[in-house]
């Protein structure tokens, strides 16, 4: 598989602060990658970076040519405007908008794709639903279901199974398998080292640098776990990109 996305030795960072330096590294087209680190490592950083919202303090990062509206991504749960006063189905339908425009307007074709993603994640019955009044669970099944029409060929995941039951990760779960099995390359920022374990067979494991990056069970080993821990001990938030700290 070519390369969908790649890294030299970037930097991403805030006010010239870095969150993420020196990584460098390919992801693969159709690549199902765990991204995992303590909290503050810098994870949620490195998908803005991917998707554009961040551009590089240093370094690069090569999407070969692909067109942004090709990146979806959902944001961490708190990230979300929950007051929003929308409903469930304009919500999903908000996954066109990117093909669509804005003002494209939604045909009869498109009211069946929502109608499908709607089923896919669940959530017949809850269309006229408020966003304000849903569940975690029923709110993440919607996000899902935007994604899911957004038919994009790269998903950026920010935390997608938090605090959610366990028949809500294994329905989502199962949505980023079907991801995977369609060749799309799949991302996510997770914190349960099991479901990583046993769902990506590749994980970035980052503590602010790069620790380990390939096979999960062995970016995942005591040694890297270790590793990660003891840099975690170190970061300092003013710290300065390493071209003006030498
Ligand atoms: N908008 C921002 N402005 C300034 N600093 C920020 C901003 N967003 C994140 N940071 C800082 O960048 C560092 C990395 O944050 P980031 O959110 O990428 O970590 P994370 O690994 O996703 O953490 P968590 O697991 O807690 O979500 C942290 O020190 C954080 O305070």
């Amino acid at each position: 598989m070519s390369a969908q996305i790649s890294f030299r030795n970037l930097t991403l960072g805030y006010e010239r602060h870095p969150a993420v330096h020196h990584l460098s590294g390919e992801v693969k087209q159709g690549a199902l990658l765990a991204i995992c680190g303590a909290n503050g490592a810098g994870k949620s950083t490195l998908l803005k970076g991917i998707g554009g919202a961040l551009k590089p303090l240093g370094g690069s990062i090569d999407r070969h040519g692909l067109d942004p509206r090709e990146i979806a991504y959902l944001p961490q749960g708190a990230e979300i405007d929950r007051s929003f006063p929308i409903h469930v189905y304009d919500m999903v339908s908000m996954g066109l908008w990117r093909r669509a425009g804005l003002f494209g307007g939604i045909g009869r074709a498109d009211r069946t794709k929502i109608e499908h993603a709607i089923a896919a994640v669940g959530l017949e019955g809850f269309e006229t639903r408020p966003i304000g009044t849903l569940s975690g669970g029923q709110m993440q099944r919607t996000l899902f279901a935007r994604l899911l029409l957004q038919d994009a060929r790269v998903i950026l995941l920010d935390e997608p199974f938090t605090a959610l039951d366990a028949k809500t990760v294994s329905d989502l779960v199962d949505l980023v398998r079907r991801w995977h099995g369609e060749k799309r390359t799949v991302i996510a920022v997770l914190h349960d080292f099991d479901l990583v374990r046993a769902t990506f067979p590749e994980t970035l494991l980052l503590a602010r640098t790069p620790v380990a990056w390939g096979p999960t069970a062995e970016a995942l080993g005591p040694e890297n776990l270790l590793k990660a821990r003891r840099l975690g001990e170190s970061w300092r938030d003013d710290a300065l990109p390493c071209s003006d700290a030498a």
